[in-house]
């Protein structure tokens, strides 16, 4: 299986102007000389004529060679950069695919080749395949950190302080028979130990933001009947998503979209009118309304009225709630600006830029260095929280023993070690690679 020289269309969907073929493993060589005769300098691309097996033909294309280990595999690796035509990749598969000892590659295949043979860790293979589902800018720095090793290295320095740490300790115990061994060396590794326990413990919490990034912020558009939600639904998306009517209680189902706001998701929700009703669906429509409310990052509280705002909005955590007083275009209405953050009209774009500035104003702030090095994973948060609980286990143990500290320190090395794949993962590997597509 491993042995396998593996190929796939590396590129998207076809037709596309051109297509990448790529192919990794022992034979790559051979597959090149017999599609496209003998092989140029490695890195370098050739122009030649495709054929198959009977000599025919099948494109004139740019063929590129990298020997092993110089490769994204670290195998033997080719591209074949044909035109992307449909025939023209399955005539090409096709050869592929008749050579002795080639097949089609798994998803993720060539990547798991590149973490078998030390080219990435796990994190940057992560970091990879979010790359390639990055749909906004904050989504691809992020990814790209990952990619570049930002986050292995942290976490290498964490393990190097706690392999520290441990062989410190070793030294004590060798000789703590002698009594003229001071304390002090273990005294400071317990300092940094501590140090690090609260590093690990700010990283963790980075990953709310990381979240933000990855789901988009959670915008909820909230307020009594006919106050005009739909209708701002319908404005920031830019198309008629939602029904609108002057009947109070249309909108009963929640409604998102998303929008892409500073480099960011923001997914933007409509929920029913907040009011007292009997009537069975939009009583349904209500409760699914404050569902949604206990899921919001930011609540846009509208109203149409001055006394809207009232009751609902002072039961709830004021904090993250926009009150948005609306159809301002509307001649007669009195409004007290203490009443509202914001005042907007959907009919003639009034204000919107103001609201757009303070939903934006909600987005986390990534302008510090250390911006993007935050976990995004569930798998890396819980890797990082048993080390961070096995650092705090051994800064509690003090009474015990610094042998059974150690051992703790031990265990939050191998916690962080699982994050990159340094340490026992195997079990693991199938569902991160599944992530990919074919031929990456
Ligand atoms: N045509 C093409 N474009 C592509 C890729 C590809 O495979 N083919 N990539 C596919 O992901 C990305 C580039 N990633 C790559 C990563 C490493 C190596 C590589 O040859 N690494 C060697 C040499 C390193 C060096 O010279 O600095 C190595 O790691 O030893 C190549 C591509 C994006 N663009
Ligand atoms: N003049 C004016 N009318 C507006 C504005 N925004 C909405 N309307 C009107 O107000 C009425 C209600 O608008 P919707 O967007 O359906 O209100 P809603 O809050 O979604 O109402 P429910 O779904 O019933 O809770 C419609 O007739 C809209 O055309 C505005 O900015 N100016
Ligand atoms: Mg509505």
């Amino acid at each position: 299986m491993a042995n396998d020289t593996i190929y796939a269309l590396s590129s998207g969907t076809l037709p596309s102007g051109v297509a990448i073929i790529r192919i990794s493993g022992a034979l790559t060589r051979n597959a090149l000389l017999q599609m496209t005769g003998p092989l140029g300098k490695p890195r370098t691309a050739q122009l030649r004529l495709i054929r198959n097996r009977n000599g025919d033909v099948l494109d004139n294309a740019l063929v590129l060679y990298f020997a092993g280990p110089a490769s994204f595999t670290g195998e033997d690796c080719g591209e074949l950069q044909v035109h992307g035509g449909r025939a023209v990749v399955q005539a090409v598969l096709e050869t592929l695919s008749r050579m002795d000892g080639l097949r089609h590659a798994e998803a993720g295949e060539f990547s798991r080749r590149a973490f078998h043979n030390g080219k990435l860790d796990l994190v940057e293979i992560e970091g990879l395949a979010d790359l390639i589902s990055a749909e906004t800018e904050m989504q691809r720095r992020l990814a790209i950190e990952h990619a570049q090793g930002g986050l292995s290295a942290l976490y290498q320095a964490w393990a190097r302080r706690l392999t520290h740490a441990r062989a410190m300790i070793e030294a004590e115990l060798d000789f703590a028979d002698e009594d003229d061994v001071p304390g002090s060396v273990a005294a400071t590794i317990w300092t940094d130990m501590a140090a690090l326990s609260g590093e690990i413990a700010n990283h963790v919490a980075g990953a709310a933001v990381a979240e933000i990034i990855r789901d988009g912020l959670k915008v909820v558009i909230a307020g009594p009947p006919n106050a005009g939600k739909s209708s701002l639904l319908n404005y920031l998306a830019g198309r008629d998503i939602a029904i609108v009517t002057d009947i109070a209680g249309t909108t009963r189902d929640v409604l998102s979209v998303d929008l892409s706001l500073a480099g960011f998701s923001v997914c933007l929700y409509d929920t029913a009118g907040l009011r007292d009703t009997q009537e069975p669906i939009e009583r349904e429509g209500i409760r699914r309304a404050l569902a949604t409310l206990e899921e919001a990052d930011v609540v846009l509280f509208l109203s149409d009225t001055q006394d809207g705002f009232g009751t609902i909005l002072s039961e709830r955590e004021n904090r993250r709630v926009v009150r948005v007083a609306t159809k301002i275009d509307q001649p007669g209405q009195v409004w007290d600006k203490a009443q509202y953050d914001v005042a907007v009209s959907t009919q003639n774009g009034e204000g919107i830029d103001r609201l757009l500035a303070i939903i934006s104003s909600h987005l986390p702030d990534l302008s510090g260095k250390m911006a993007f090095s935050i976990p995004l994973r569930s798998r890396h948060v819980d890797c990082l929280r048993q080390a961070n609980d096995a650092i705090r286990s051994s800064l509690a143990l003090s009474e015990t023993g610094l042998d059974i500290q150690a051992e703790y320190l031990r265990l939050a090395g191998d916690a962080l070690g699982r994050i990159t794949g340094r340490v026992d993962v195997e079990n693991l590997l199938d569902v991160i690679f599944s992530e990919f597509c074919i031929g990456k």
